[in-house]
């Protein structure tokens, strides 16, 4: 599989949610209709709650049988189950309590109440990853999503911090700069073994971050490059710093 990268940039954050959620029904039917069955990396943020909302009414909804589609997590706020602030219950409340899943398909991360550190929800994460890998390592995931924050991090990999070169497929994060400090996440191995990595970003406060990490290669956003392809779907106001593009 060879890698490849490029830019896609939206007239605002409404057309980009429904422009991605488009693109990502299609890539989970066309998933399914290969394998049988799909997987996605779910994401937290403002415009990853937006683009969940559009696959909800997408009137091309049906085209992906929603039961045979495995979900997990690119990271995790360390909180009890059902906080609002999980990316688990926003995800839930935005789509996945909505449509036809199976719930053997859903794989969140370990929540507060039920394991007492990050890391030990990050090892049992590992571990429930690697069997669904048929023992070692992640599944190929057909596709999966990343916000960006305006320091550039993706999934709860922050700069700076140890995590981010954190070995094996998920990592306790401590002391994260945006609260809460404590989290789970997938590392950067294990997002870029994915066949797909869409980065979405939304917004003028994001426009520096993706410049940097487009152009420079920096921040933890610039270190995603997924096995297959890596897409990122921006609006206008987050390339607005992308001097060499045009549109
Ligand atoms: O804390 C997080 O932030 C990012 C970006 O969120 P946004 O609201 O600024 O779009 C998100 O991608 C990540 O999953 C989440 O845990």
């Amino acid at each position: 599989m060879s890698r490849s990268s490029a830019v896609i940039v939206h007239e605002g954050a409404e057309v980009l949610a429904e422009a991605v959620a488009s693109r990502l029904i299609n890539r989970l039917a066309d998933a399914q209709a290969q394998r049988g069955e799909a997987s996605i990396v779910l994401t937290g943020g403002r415009i990853a709650a937006k683009v969940y909302g559009y696959v909800l009414e997408s009137p091309i909804r049906s085209v992906v049988d929603w039961s045979r589609v495995d979900f997990w997590w690119g990271d995790e706020r360390f909180l009890p189950a059902g906080d609002p602030e999980r990316n688990e219950t926003q995800a839930r409340a935005a789509f996945l309590d909505k449509i036809l899943i199976d719930p053997e398909r859903v794989h969140p991360m370990a929540a507060s109440d039920a394991v007492a550190t990050p890391e030990e929800a990050a090892a049992q994460y590992a571990a429930e990853l690697a069997a669904a890998a048929g023992g070692s390592g992640v599944p190929a995931f057909d596709l999966l999503l990343l916000g960006i924050g305006e320091d550039g991090h993706v999934a709860s990999l922050f700069p700076g911090n140890p995590a981010l070169d954190a070995a094996g497929a998920a990592v306790g994060v401590r002391h994260s700069p945006k609260p809460p400090p404590e989290r789970v996440s997938l590392t950067m191995e294990a997002i870029n073994s994915a066949t797909a990595a869409w980065i979405i970003a939304s917004g003028s406060g994001k426009a520096e971050a993706v410049d940097e990490a487009l152009a420079k290669g920096e921040l933890p956003a610039g270190r995603v490059k997924a096995a297959g392809h890596t897409r990122w779907l921006v609006d206008k106001d987050a390339a607005a710093n992308l001097k060499h593009l045009e549109f």
